[in-house]
């Protein structure tokens, strides 16, 4: 595998005159923890569906785990890489079971297809629902949850299969300010387990940046401002850049903050 989860060269994605991406490199590293950050339309969730293997670059090279995109069978590298956020939301009908949602997904499915699990396939699934605080929704439909209550189901579905790359697609957005504080304190405990897999969470805000997260990539109208070691990346500087306004950016304790100045 080279070492690398995941490695972009020069990708670019273009639809008809929109650059959605432009020349982005990223590598990450299997012990690496990723804020990408980036103002609204700045390219993040095209950024991530690409890593997740969903969508094909128009330019450029994306090697995951060990496979160049466009070369190997993609379908065998999905169980491998969780994906979380909106787009996997939008596929979830309303009536589909917790539990069955979760279940599912350690062969890739989105939903129960009339596939039979053992007990360690529920067991798994019982346990990824109660570290994210979802046990009791096991046997809820999933039009019927909150909006944080499915950020917590998406999640411990997107573990399911023990992925080797996580990606998590604005898990905080349209939380309410205790619900983002207790989402943001288990992403820092997964950050935090040496045998959780590499993690890449897309989010606006940089106080949603976890404890325990290493690297940030910093995106605008599909370029790369800056990316690498967060200490290095979260500089008013670079995050002015990136929003389009002059910020300040305080590091508090193991937690970030910005506001315009
Ligand atoms: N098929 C398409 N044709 C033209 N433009 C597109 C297409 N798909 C996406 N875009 C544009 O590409 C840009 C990047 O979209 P993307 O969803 O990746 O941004 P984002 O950073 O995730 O935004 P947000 O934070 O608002 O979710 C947006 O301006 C979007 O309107």
């Amino acid at each position: 595998m080279n070492g690398h989860v995941l490695r972009m060269s020069g990708v670019g994605v273009r639809r008809g005159a929109a650059e959605l991406l432009r020349d982005v490199d990223w590598v990450v590293e299997e012990e690496d923890r990723w804020a990408v950050i980036g103002p609204n339309g700045a390219g993040k969730t095209t950024l991530l569906r690409i890593a997740a293997t969903q969508l094909f670059p128009t330019s450029g090279s994306v090697d995951v785990l060990g496979e160049r995109m466009g070369e190997g069978d993609v379908f065998e590298l999905r169980p491998l890489i969780g994906f979380a956020g909106s787009a996997v939301a939008n596929q979830v009908p309303d009536t589909q079971n917790v539990l069955d949602l979760v279940i599912s997904a350690s062969y890739g499915y989105l939903g129960r297809w009339g596939e039979e699990y053992g007990q360690p396939d529920h067991d798994r699934a019982y346990a990824m629902l109660g570290q994210w605080g979802a046990r009791h929704l096991a046997d809820r439909a999933f039009g019927t949850l909150s909006e944080g209550e499915r950020k917590r189901v998406l999640i411990a579905r997107s573990l399911m299969s023990d992925p080797e790359l996580l990606l998590l697609d604005e898990p905080a957005a349209g939380l309410d300010l205790g619900g983002r504080e207790d989402l943001v304190r288990r992403l820092a405990t997964l950050a935090a387990d040496i045998d959780a897999p590499a993690l890449a969470v897309v989010t606006h805000h940089v106080e949603e940046i976890p404890a325990g997260f290493t690297h940030g990539l910093l995106l605008r109208e599909g370029r790369v401002v800056a990316a690498g070691p967060l200490e290095y990346v979260m500089t008013a500087d670079n995050l002015s850049e990136t929003f389009g306004l002059p910020l300040k950016v305080e590091r508090v304790g193991d937690r970030w903050s910005a506001r315009a100045v």
